[in-house]
C-alpha cells in the first residue's frame, strides 16, 4: 500500500551513482548496494538494514544523499520490505550531519541542489510507508540527530561520547522550520526551545530523559534491540499503522511541502551571506585544527 510514499526524486539529472550492485542475498532477496549505502536485506523478516558508510564521519555530502534517496526509493517499492533500521558503518559516529563542504564556498545553484537533496530526504524517510528503527551506534549532531528523528523509534548506543542533538546555533546558523518542527514532535515545544537555542548535544543519559531517543542500550546489543523492537512494530497490521502514521506526520510534512520553493529561496540567501560562510568557514577550520 502507498499511502505516503510516490512522490518523485527532484535531483539534477547525472549524479552518479557510484558502483551500485544489485546480486542475490542468501535468503533471495535482492541485495543492493552502492558506494556509500549498505543495504543488508532479510527477505523472510520482511527487514532491510541500511548501513551509513561515508568516511570517516558520514557527513551528508550531495552524492551521499543522492544515493540514499534512491536506496530508500527502491526499498519503499519493495513489498518484501515492511521495516528498515537505520545505522552506521563508521565506528563512533551515526551521523556528521550536513556536509559543510557543501555549504561552503559553493555557488547559489549549488546551494539550491544541496537544499533540495536534504529536503527530499527529510520528507523521504518522514513519510515512509515502512517502520523505520534508527540504531544509533555513533555521535549525532544536526542532520544527523535529524534523520534518526525522522524514524518511528530510536536505540541510542550508550556511550557519553555518543551525543546527539541539532546544534545548528553552535556554528551560527540557524535549525529549518521543519527541522524544529519534528524536534518539537518528538520532545516538546519547551524542550525543543531550549534545545534549539542552546545547540544542545545530549550524552545518552539526558538524551532518554528528555525524549530525544526512546532507548538506551549497550553497543553491543543495539542491533538486537532493533531487532526486537522492529518485530514488535510489525505485528501491527500495516494499513492501521500506515494510516496513523500519517495522520500523525501529514501536516508537519505538508508545511515543507506546501513551501518548498521559498524554503529553498530562504536556505540559499541565508547560507549565501558573507557573515554565515565566514562562520562556516571558522568552524570547519576548528574541526580540522582539533587533531592537531
Ligand atoms: C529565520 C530563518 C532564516 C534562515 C534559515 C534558513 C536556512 C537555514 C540555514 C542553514 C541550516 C543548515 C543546517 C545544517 C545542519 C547541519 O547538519 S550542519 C553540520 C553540523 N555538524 C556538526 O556540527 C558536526 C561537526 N563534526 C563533529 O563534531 C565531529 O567531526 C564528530 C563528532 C562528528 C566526529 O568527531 P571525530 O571522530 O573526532 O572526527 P573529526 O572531528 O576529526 O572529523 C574527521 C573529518 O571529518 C570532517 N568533518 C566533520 N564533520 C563534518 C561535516 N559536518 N561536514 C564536513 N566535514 C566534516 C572534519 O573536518 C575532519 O576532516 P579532516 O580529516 O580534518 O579533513
Amino acid at each position: 500500500m502507498a499511502l505516503l510514499a510516490g512522490r518523485t526524486v527532484l535531483l539534477r539529472a547525472g549524479v552518479r551513482l557510484g558502483a551500485e550492485a544489485a546480486t542475490r542475498g542468501g535468503n533471495g532477496a535482492r541485495r543492493f548496494a552502492s558506494h556509500r549505502v549498505l543495504v543488508e536485506p532479510d527477505a523472510a523478516a520482511g527487514i532491510a538494514t541500511i548501513k551509513l558508510k561515508n568516511p570517516p564521519v558520514n557527513s551528508l555530502s550531495l552524492e551521499f544523499l543522492t544515493e540514499l534517496i534512491i536506496c530508500l526509493e527502491k526499498l519503499e517499492n519493495d513489498k518484501t520490505f515492511r521495516g528498515i533500521i537505520l545505522t552506521s558503518d563508521c565506528p563512533g559516529i551515526f551521523s556528521a550531519g550536513l556536509d559543510l563542504r557543501e555549504m561552503c564556498g559553493k555557488n547559489p545553484a549549488h546551494y539550491a541542489e544541496y537544499w533540495r537533496a536534504v529536503q527530499e530526504i527529510w520528507l523521504k524517510l518522514y513519510l515512509s510507508n515502512m517502520v523505520l528503527v534508527a540504531a544509533i551506534n555513533g555521535a549525532s549532531p544536526a542532520g544527523g540527530c535529524l534523520m534518526a528523528l525522522t524514524c518511528d523509534y530510536r536505540v541510542l548506543a550508550d556511550n557519553p561520547r555518543y551525543r546527539i542533538g541539532l546544534n545548528e546555533t553552535l556554528l551560527g546558523i540557524i535549525a529549518p522550520f521543519w527541522f524544529k518542527d519534528n524536534l518539537v514532535n518528538t520532545i516538546g515545544h519547551r524542550a525543543a526551545d531550549r534545545a534549539l537555542q542552546l545547540g544542545l548535544l545530549f550524552p545518552p543519559t539526558e538524551a532518554l530523559q528528555v525524549g530525544m531517543v526512546d532507548q538506551v542500550v549497550p553497543e553491543d546489543q543495539i542491533h538486537s534491540t532493533a531487532l526486537s523492537v522492529m518485530s514488535q512494530w510489525l505485528a501491527i497490521p500495516d494499513h492501521a499503522r500506515q494510516l496513523t502514521k500519517s495522520m500523525m506526520r501529514k501536516a508537519t510534512a505538508d508545511h515543507l511541502i506546501k513551501q518548498r520553493e521559498a524554503d529553498i529561496q530562504n536556505f540559499v540567501s541565508f547560507i549565501s551571506k558573507d557573515s554565515i560562510q565566514k562562520s562556516l568557514q571558522v568552524y570547519l577550520e576548528k574541526l580540522k585544527q582539533k587533531k592537531h
